[in-house]
């Protein structure tokens, strides 16, 4: 299967209605992948906490909207990252949305570790939880947004309900790229999944450098494609098996013993 990652900038002075139209031109020459995959609220723009009231929108909304087309255009499942989602209370969540090729939404996931160090998110946007996994022709699919990456529980909740693909949408900083390679390999071996991240790039509100360098890893630890720190597409070829063959000629995951087997809550069969 060939995937592409699009890295976006969102630099503060443009508007998501022009980003929406610029990005989809670059999209539009992502034709011939499976998968697409964009990066964390880039249409709001992640680091422009004052417009998130402004600029959220439902799943009926705009960025939705020119994902499902896109999709329909291409042929092909586009994850559209993650967008400002207003729930039907009112309560803002960061909503990532995965869209098979007929258009229709397949799955998605509202980030359930909202960032507060240095990032107003955890302060305007609602926690999610609850974690689902969709069939895809990649596999059983799972999401989980940028900070997730340090919290290896979600990822073993994921792996629990049968997650073998993970797609990731992020706006990490550059000035944390070693963790960003670090924790994305880490999980792909760990988990024995495939982790498909997509990071943004650019300078935005704030003066904050978005760090790239979006990747690839297999349940190996194999970095199938790495992106650099420019806007644009990246693609990969993946073999559809590698996570049942990497799974089965080294079955870490049969292997648990914690919580205890027979324990209420205890490891589930595989
Ligand atoms: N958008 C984010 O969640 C940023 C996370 C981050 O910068 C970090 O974990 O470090």
């Amino acid at each position: 299967m060939r995937i592409a990652l699009l890295q976006v900038a969102s630099p503060a002075e443009e508007s998501p209605d022009d980003r929406r139209t610029r990005v989809g031109r670059m999209v539009a020459e992502a034709r011939g992948a499976d998968l697409v995959v964009l990066p964390e609220l880039w249409a709001a723009g992640y680091f422009a906490f004052e417009s998130y009231e402004e600029r959220a929108e439902s799943l009926e909304g705009p960025t939705v909207a020119a994902g499902r087309r896109w999709a329909r255009d291409l042929g092909a499942h586009v994850h559209v990252g993650s967008i400002v989602e207003r729930g039907p209370d009112g309560s803002l969540y960061n909503t990532a949305v995965l869209v098979a090729p007929d258009g229709t939404i397949t799955h998605t996931y509202r980030k359930v570790h909202v960032f507060g160090y240095a990032s107003r998110e955890a302060e305007l946007l609602t926690p999610g939880d609850a974690l689902e996994v969709a069939p895809t022709p990649f596999g059983p699919l799972g999401a989980t947004t940028c900070y997730d990456l340090r919290f290896p529980e979600l990822w073993r909740g994921l792996v629990d309900l049968g997650a073998k693909t993970v797609v990731v949408p992020a706006a990490w900083p550059a000035a944390r790229r070693e963790h960003w390679q670090l924790f994305t390999t880490c999980r792909a071996v760990e988990e024995q999944v495939l982790v498909i991240a997509c990071n943004a790039v650019g300078i935005q509100e704030g003066g904050v450098v978005l760090g790239g360098h979006s990747r690839v890893v297999d349940p190996w630890g194999r970095v199938l494609a790495e992106a650099g720190t420019e806007e644009g597409l990246t693609f990969c070829e993946v073999d559809a098996d590698v996570v049942d063959t990497v799974r089965s000629q080294f079955p870490v995951l049969r292997d648990r013993r914690w919580p205890a087997v027979d324990a209420p809550g205890g490891v589930p069969a595989l």
